[in-house]
């Protein structure tokens, strides 16, 4: 079975491990199967950083998968060390407010070598994952530069307003800055990654992860052809809400609703998405919220499950039903 998650991050990666578990492989590594899962990760957190591309939605995918991870913070290497950090600091090397691990250097090294040698990026994460081996294959949902930049009120200049890097408004100001609009520049230009759209194509069922709906999912989806290859898959297309009640499991996405006009409930992002059978734009066959809420998605199979993704188990039964829901036979 060919299965097709669209992803960003922590909540993405966690997501990926009950998907591998609900089609039998092992969550963390590779082993042969008759399943294939592909994930299109999001690249618009990607940032230019001390002569460094950083990717942090491939690279967690990459650690979590290739069980590199360090599970608490959810991002970077397990049993970091910051020692170049410390020193970068002492030279009063901008920015400081970004946490840059000595053993998560090595993998930005790398790919930054590689991507001046010419080398796209969706050939560099397959050269990283021959290393972590992470028993997916991960897509960039493109190899040309996206990057998401949030409009905020200038916290030095009051009166004006300034675009801030993803990552700085994310990291440094902890998203608390309010997001008057979220723009994935570059997106209108660039193209799928090689193999994106053929996934979709070729897609027995469809996920979208319960990532950040706003600069994840939603920045996938700005890819030109992303969304239309979706609307026209034989696949089912599932979601799984990354809200519970009225907040985000984790994350800020609650900000990033906020900023287009989205309420933050199951079945605001619910609607967000859309129904594939009844509009013009909509994605979404099935939709799953958590257990013992009412939401109503028109034109769209909404189903009630436990949504807590506490461990792989968890995180399988959830992934079985939404496979299930897509219209597939798990097992
Ligand atoms: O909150 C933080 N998140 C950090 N993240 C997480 C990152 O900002 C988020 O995971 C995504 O961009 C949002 O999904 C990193 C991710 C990387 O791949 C590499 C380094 C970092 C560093 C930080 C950091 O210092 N603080």
């Amino acid at each position: 079975m060919k299965v097709v998650v669209v992803v960003g991050g922590v909540g993405g990666a966690r997501f990926l491990l009950g998907v591998k578990a609900a089609l039998g492989l092992p969550p963390i590594g590779e082993a042969g199967s008759p399943h294939e899962v592909t994930a299109l990760v999001n690249t618009g957190d990607d940032v230019w950083l001390h002569g460094l591309r950083i990717c942090p939605d491939l690279d967690t995918c990459m650690y979590t998968l290739g069980g590199g991870i360090d599970t608490e913070r959810g991002w970077g290497h397990a049993g970091e060390t910051w020692t170049v950090k410390a020193e970068l600091e002492a030279y009063g090397a901008e920015p400081t407010w970004f946490g840059l691990g000595d053993k998560d250097i090595a993998t930005h090294l790398i790919r930054s070598r590689m991507l001046r040698a010419g080398y796209p990026l969706s050939a560099v994460t397959e050269a990283l994952c021959d290393r972590w081996r992470p028993g997916v294959r991960l897509l960039p949902m493109t190899d040309d530069r996206v990057e998401t930049h949030v409009v905020v009120d200038d916290p030095d200049e009051p009166g004006r307003r300034k675009a801030l890097h993803f990552q700085e408004w994310w990291v440094r100001y902890r998203a608390e800055l309010p997001a008057h609009s979220i723009v994935p520049v570059g997106a209108d230009e660039s193209t799928p990654a090689p193999g994106v759209l053929e996934a979709i194509e070729q897609a027995d069922a469809v996920l979208l992860a319960p990532s950040n709906p706003v600069v994840s999912i939603g920045t996938v989806l700005a890819v030109p052809g992303v969304r239309e290859a979706l609307r026209k898959t034989e696949a089912g297309i599932v979601g799984v809400s990354p809200i519970i009640g009225r907040k985000p499991v984790r994350g800020m996405a609650d900000a990033c609703l906020t900023a287009i006009g989205v309420e933050t409930s199951a079945e605001g992002v619910g609607r967000h998405y859309g129904s594939r059978q009844t509009s013009d734009e909509g994605l979404l066959d099935g939709w799953l919220v958590q257990k013992g809420e009412s939401v109503d998605v028109p034109g769209v199979a909404v189903c009630p499950v436990p949504l807590l993704m506490s461990d792989v188990e968890a995180t399988a039964k959830m992934a079985r039903v939404a496979l299930e829901l897509s219209g597939v036979d798990v097992d």
